[in-house]
């Protein structure tokens, strides 16, 4: 085909998009503007309640995805669409979610992707500053990683969800892709690598292997590492792409991660956790009596009402006596019926019980 011929097909399906944007432009500012009544009436209803409704969120997404013909693929649906509400929801009030970590950690990585871009992010230099900023109001949430693929639990998010009032309200899996980073992309003059524990413990053969002879050193959060290792040129760290970007470190080596599939889990904290929405988890905690058997008893509401349990951790009670308290999370809302029956049956029989909270399945 002549060149001209292409020219005169490409022009009239550019102004189809022109006109579309157009269009587009228009149904998000009036979306945005029923989202800021919407917000008017909650405050009106309740000053001090939240903005955010993850029960909300999630639905409207999921009718998006099913009702969605393409070509956008289903991913590209949620991701778009979580933009969207992302930007109405900061026009009604901006949120504030607390993570772990300097720019470019993988907290925030996951916030980001869970929330959207319309936030305020506040960097926390432990798991138990994230929970404070949000239990004191400095932070509408918080976001905190609570198992690994490789490496498991992140014992100190558990220990405090068991202690907190805070309730899980969401949950976000991210892919976890770590770097060997320097300053110049090399290793000359680097004798230590530094990483969060976490990542230091993903990568142990990957660095045995291949860098035997650099001291491993554990710091607060890979992006803490990786501000360390753009100030001092004897120092790499272990960290990810947007961690790489922030501190102006290049990759000596990439994806050195020992399990290529490697993925964290994080969950959402705040003061509420979230209604029903048909596909939901409920996460708890609960600890029995030191006797035989009772692990298996503590299970059987579960199986009696059909409820599925996606996660069974458990944590030492530190009392001394080998007791432990047991992670659970488990298919289904607490409201939900058959979910409610087992829980109240659960309640009865268990020497702790406490729900952490319900929210909806990624
Ligand atoms: O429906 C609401 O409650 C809204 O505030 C609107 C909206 C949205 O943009 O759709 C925004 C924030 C909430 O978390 C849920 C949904």
């Amino acid at each position: 085909m002549a060149d001209d011929t292409l020219q005169s097909r490409l022009e009239p399906l550019r102004q189809r998009i022109d006109v579309l944007d157009t269009q587009i432009l228009d149904l998000l500012n009036q979306r945005a503007r029923a989202a800021l009544e919407v917000g008017e009436i909650k405050k009106a209803f309740d000053a001090a309640g939240p903005i955010l409704k993850p029960e909300r969120e999630a639905l409207i997404i999921r009718r998006l995805q099913s009702d969605n013909d393409g070509p956008i693929p289903e991913e590209a649906v949620a991701a778009i669409w979580r933009q969207v509400i992302s930007t109405c929801r900061g026009l009604e009030s901006v949120l504030t979610v607390a993570f772990l970590g300097p720019q470019g950690s993988f907290s925030e990585q996951a916030a980001y992707e869970h929330f959207g871009h319309a936030i305020t992010g506040l960097r926390c230099e432990s798991f138990d500053e994230v929970f404070r900023a949000v239990e004191a109001g400095q932070a509408d949430v918080g976001m905190v990683p609570v198992e690994n693929s490789t490496e498991g639990a992140v014992n100190r998010s558990l220990d405090l969800l068991l202690n907190s009032s805070l309730k899980v309200l969401g949950e976000r899996t991210i892919r976890i892709h770590h770097n060997l980073l320097t300053l110049t992309g090399g290793l000359e003059g680097v004798t230590r690598v530094l990483g969060h524990s976490q990542a230091l413990a993903q990568c142990q053969a990957w660095l045995s292997r291949n860098h035997p002879e650099l001291e491993r050193v554990p710091v607060a959060s890979n992006a803490q590492a990786a501000r360390q290792a753009s100030e001092d040129p004897a120092c790499a760290a272990i960290a990810g792409d947007t961690a790489a970007a922030a501190w102006g470190l290049s990759a000596v080596a990439s994806g050195i991660q020992d399990d290529p599939q490697n993925q964290t889990r994080f969950v959402a904290v705040g003061p509420h956790d979230a209604g029903p929405t048909g596909r939901d988890k409920t996460s708890l905690v609960l600890a029995v009596p030191n006797r035989a058997g009772a692990v298996y008893d503590m299970l059987a509401p579960l199986s009696r009402h059909g409820v599925s349990m996606t996660r069974l951790e458990s944590r030492p009670a530190r009392t001394g006596q080998w007791e432990y308290y047991f992670y659970v999370d488990l298919l289904g809302h607490r409201d939900d019926g058959p979910v409610a029956q087992a829980l109240d049956e659960l309640h009865q029989q268990v020497a702790f019980f406490k729900v952490l909270g319900s929210y909806p399945r990624q």
